[in-house]
Order: structure tokens, then sequence, then C-alpha cells
């Protein structure tokens, strides 16, 4: 066992391509570096396509890459047998399940093939299914089926949790109880790198967040830093003869008292606003597809403050 390891996930110069020499080639992933320390929750964003999932896949021993070095809990999944897998608890993004068994059953069926697992049953009231013990797993929702994918994903007690995705279908309130499940997974050591296209989830989640376009890294950093302070900085907005403006400032205060100045005494400044600009912000400018001051101001008075940074 590598327990004293503080290093959980260490990826240099990672390379995947996909194709054939007809069809052409692809390169999903392209130089990829990443690291995830024990105890960490490391999210990663990006767009569809971006290489998130074959970096997992690749992470997780189930597929094979093209070039650099993997070291997944002090090993190369390439070569990690079964002591390894059971160390890591891994919910992908698609599972069909056609089997007769019930949700107690499976989950009871997976812990069996763990050293350490968990209690079958408190692992299925932990994920909110308790309800659903004795249904049959082919006939949940797909929140539900989603929710029995993270039970089955933790109930070997992993010491590293691969999450694809894995609040796609919940609804709000699975959704919150998802989140307590995960920090609670976290609290007690084990270590989670998640992919997900919800930022509020990952500002929610990670100590981490790692945005990755066209299969490299682009940016990382806390939910609260990425993009770094300049891509932080305040946005005033206001009208002006119809027109939306914005001035990204440090001194808001002084921005906003000099329109108010001008404006005069007692009078309105239009559509006046200050944000700060949320990881979401930030994200979207990262991977290019922040709102334009074209856009902004063809439709003012949207909430759309920011502007590309
Ligand atoms: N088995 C495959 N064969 C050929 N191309 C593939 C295969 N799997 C993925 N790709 C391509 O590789 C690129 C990266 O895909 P990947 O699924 O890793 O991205 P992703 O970031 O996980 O996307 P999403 O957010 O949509 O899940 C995409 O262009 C995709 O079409």
């Amino acid at each position: 066992m590598q327990n004293f390891d503080p290093v959980a996930v260490r990826v240099r110069g990672l390379r995947k391509r996909y194709g054939n020499p007809r069809a052409g080639y692809k390169d999903a992933v392209a130089g990829l570096d990443l690291d995830v320390a024990r105890g960490e929750i490391v999210a990663v964003l990006g767009p569809n396509g971006a290489g998130k999932t074959t970096t997992v896949e690749i992470l997780e021993g189930f597929r094979d890459r093209d070039g650099g070095e993997v070291e997944v809990l002090g090993e190369d999944p390439r070569r990690a047998g079964r002591a390894w897998r059971a160390r890591i608890g891994v919910v992908m993004q698609d599972s069909r399940d056609m089997s007769e068994l019930t949700v107690l059953e499976k989950v009871r069926a997976t812990a069996a093939a763990y050293p350490d697992p968990r209690d079958a049953a408190e692992v299925v009231a932990a994920v909110g299914l308790e309800q659903k013990a004795r249904a049959r797993a082919r006939g949940l929702s797909g929140g539900q089926r989603r929710r029995l994918d993270v039970a089955l994903g933790i109930v070997g007690r992993p010491e590293l949790l691969f999450l694809d995705e894995p609040t796609t279908g919940f609804d709000p309130q699975a959704r919150r109880s998802f989140w307590d499940l995960v920090t609670s997974l976290r609290d007690s050591g084990t270590t989670i790198l998640l992919t997900t296209h919800y930022l509020d989830e990952a500002a929610q989640l990670a100590d981490r967040v790692v945005v990755v376009r066209d299969g490299v890294v682009v940016a990382e950093g806390t939910p609260d830093t990425l993009g770094g302070a300049e891509a932080r900085t305040p946005v005033v907005a206001w009208e002006q003869d119809g027109v939306r403006r914005t001035e990204r400032t440090d001194r808001p205060t002084a921005v906003v008292g000099r329109l108010i100045e001008a404006a005069g005494p007692g009078a309105e400044v239009p559509g006046l606003s200050v944000t700060r600009p949320t990881l979401e912000d930030v994200y979207l400018a990262l991977i290019g597809e922040s709102p334009t001051d074209e856009a902004a101001a063809a439709a003012p008075g949207d909430g759309t403050s920011t502007e590309a940074a």
C-alpha cells in the first residue's frame, strides 16, 4: 500500500489519438498534465469533446494511451492489477443495466468483490435510495440510476473515486444531497476526481478546478482564484444614450461615484450594476465562449455585465 504517498494522481504529457489513416486522426488528449493530491477533490471542467472522459478512462485503466506518463495510487494503470483496482472507485458516464437484481442486491454483489467493503444497506441509504432498496435496478429513473452508480462506485471503500458527470439527471434536491455525500467522503479521506458541466457543482465541491480544452489544461486554480486576479476584476455596467457600457476596475466605488456625479443630483444612472465575475464567467472566457461586448450590448438588462477577460 502507498498510503503515505501524498500524490494520488500524477499525469505528464498524456496523449491519446483516435482515428485511422483513411478517416483521419483526432488528438483527443494532446499533452495533458494533471496532479491530484491525496484527500483532494479536483473538478475537471471543459466543453464537450475536450478530452475529459478519455483522460479519466486512461487513469481508470479502461483505455490505453499513446504517450505520456501516468501514475495512479503509485502505479501505472496499464500494468496495475486487481489489488490496485480494488483501491479505486469508478462512476462512469453511461451505465446500462438489464439484470433482474434489486438495488440492494446489486450493491451487495459489488461489495462482495472488495476486500474491505462498506455496509451495502448503509451505502444505499447514503445515496438516498433507501425507499428503492428492494426495487429492480432496471426500473429506476435516470436520476435514481445515477445514484445507484455512485453507490456501486463507493461500496468498495475506494481511496480514489472517479466521478464522470455524476449528477447529470439529478433534481436539485438530489444534487444537494449528493454534494453532501461527496463532501463527507472527502472528509473521511477519499480522494475524488470529478468531471462536470455544472459550474456550481465545481464551485461547491472542488478544492481545485482544472479546465481542459482541446486535450490540454488551459487553467487551474481554486474555484475562487481560477483565471487569476485580473479575470476576477469587478465590472461596472451602465447605460449611456441607450447603449450598454462596461468598465473593469479594481475601484468600482470610484467609477460609480463618477457616474453619479455625471448624472447630476438626484438622477438615476440607468442600468447601473457592479458584478464580480463568477466561476462560470471566468470559465466561459477561458474556453472562448464569453459573451462579447456586442452580445452584451444587444441584450441590455439581462444581467450579463462581464466582458471577455
Ligand atoms: N472511441 C472513440 N473513437 C473515436 N473518437 C473518440 C472516441 N472517444 C472520444 N472520441 C473523440 O475524442 C474527443 C474527446 O472526447 P471525450 O469524450 O474524451 O471528451 P469529453 O471532454 O469527455 O466530452 P463530454 O463533455 O462531451 O463528455 C472528441 O472529439 C470525441 O469525439
